[in-house]
């Protein structure tokens, strides 16, 4: 199976409600998927979100990187050999991990599709269904408390709390959060680098002595600020999860040895693909820590690949936060991974099984 093109779309699906976080509001999810020509007639499909307030990525900088630096290297290659088309995706270029995990993920869908199995399953296998928790978006108290319920009507059993916009407002949202839904969801936080080291140990020990008892806190501090990491590690009982702090497998190490956080979370926006997920999962496994997946403002394109790497790595990645298709009001693929609110599902269909995208516009300009 030779690759013989790569095409381009732009998918847009409006979101339920604003996603609203420390760093962004955003209404819709607009991205960038990619096909993965071949001379068989499979196509590999691949997704990459412009995500520049946490990536660097744009909708201009993925489809330039992909053209110029990454289509080059592999017209005419074999998906048989993953790992060095892999390796050829991650040395094309510096950075831009969005647009190296689209392009990755087509590569994993085809090799799927080349052995006849669904990814999970050539990655090591697993159990075929795990559990999302859903955002809730920073916001109004009251609507906050609103959204919560709702969620927890909904089935979701986790939820994760954008919070990072005012300390003494946050400490409020998660305390009325908490008497709404006290005992039917965990609470997860994500300040999205909103506070400074000191304000988070001031308000996850004032949360800690009211007898709130939180999952974890996900990057309390800006990304580079590992000694802010380490500083609220060390000082609170939550469990702190890195989240922008970390992109790629030399990253982990650092903040490994440097014990600045507790957790993982591992995106494929951020690793630029499965190849470093599955790098990190395994670094993580060897050191005792735990992991969570999670995702940009995807479909269930790229979320799909996420979700397969999840299956397989489950012994390490026990949390999973791919809310992503959830967030969207409808799905806009046919096929692959089933999203049922907070039940995700993988089915036996080769690669990622994806059959066909709906509204996919093809006539995007470089
Ligand atoms: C969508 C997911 N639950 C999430 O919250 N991801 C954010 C970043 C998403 C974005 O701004 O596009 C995160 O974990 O920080
Ligand atoms: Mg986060």
């Amino acid at each position: 199976m030779k690759i013989t093109d790569i095409q381009f779309g732009m998918l847009r699906v409006p979101l339920k409600t604003p996603f609203k976080t420390a760093l962004r509001t955003v209404n819709q999810v607009e991205d960038i998927v990619v096909m993965v020509h071949t001379d068989t007639g499979h196509i590999g499909y691949g997704e990459a979100p412009a995500t520049a307030v946490i990536t660097g990525d744009t909708h201009g900088s993925i489809i330039d990187a992909i053209r110029h630096y990454i289509s080059p290297r592999l017209i005419g290659q074999d998906v048989a050999d993953l790992n060095r088309l892999a390796g050829l995706v991650q040395s094309s270029m510096e950075k831009n991990t969005s647009a190296k995990a689209a392009v990755e993920i087509a590569l994993y869908d085809l090799w799927g599709q080349l052995y006849k199995a669904p990814l999970y399953k050539l990655l090591g296998g697993g159990d075929p269904v795990i559990t999302t928790d859903i955002t809730i978006s920073v916001d109004y108290i009251d609507k906050m408390v609103a959204d919560s319920i709702s969620a927890v009507e909904r089935g979701f059993e986790s939820l994760k709390i954008k919070v990072g916009k005012d300390i003494g407002v946050d400490i409020e949202r998660v305390k009325a959060i908490y008497a709404a839904v006290e005992g039917r969801a965990l609470l997860r936080l994500d300040a999205n680098q909103g506070w400074t080291a000191k304000q988070a140990v001031y308000a996850l020990q004032t949360l800690e002595d009211a007898g709130i008892k939180l999952e974890l806190v996900e990057q309390p501090v800006k990304a580079r600020d590992l000694a802010g990491m380490r500083y609220v590690t060390e000082r609170v009982h939550t469990p702190v999860m890195a989240d922008e702090s970390v992109f790629g497998p030399m990253e982990v190490i650092e903040l490994i040895r440097l014990r600045a956080a507790d957790i993982i979370n591992i995106k494929l926006m951020k690793t630029g693909g499965i190849s470093n997920a599955i790098r990190i999962a395994d670094i993580a496994a060897m050191h005792g820590i735990e992991c969570m997946i999670g995702c940009m403002l995807e479909t269930s394109i790229s979320v799909a690949a996420a979700v397969h790497v999840a299956v397989a790595k489950a012994d390490v990645i026990t949390k999973v936060d791919l809310d992503g298709p959830s967030l969207c009001q409808f799905n806009p693929v046919d096929g692959g991974v089933i999203f049922n609110e907070s039940e995700i599902s993988v089915t036996d269909a080769p690669g990622l099984g994806i059959r066909e995208i709906r509204g996919l516009e093809t006539d995007i300009a470089a």
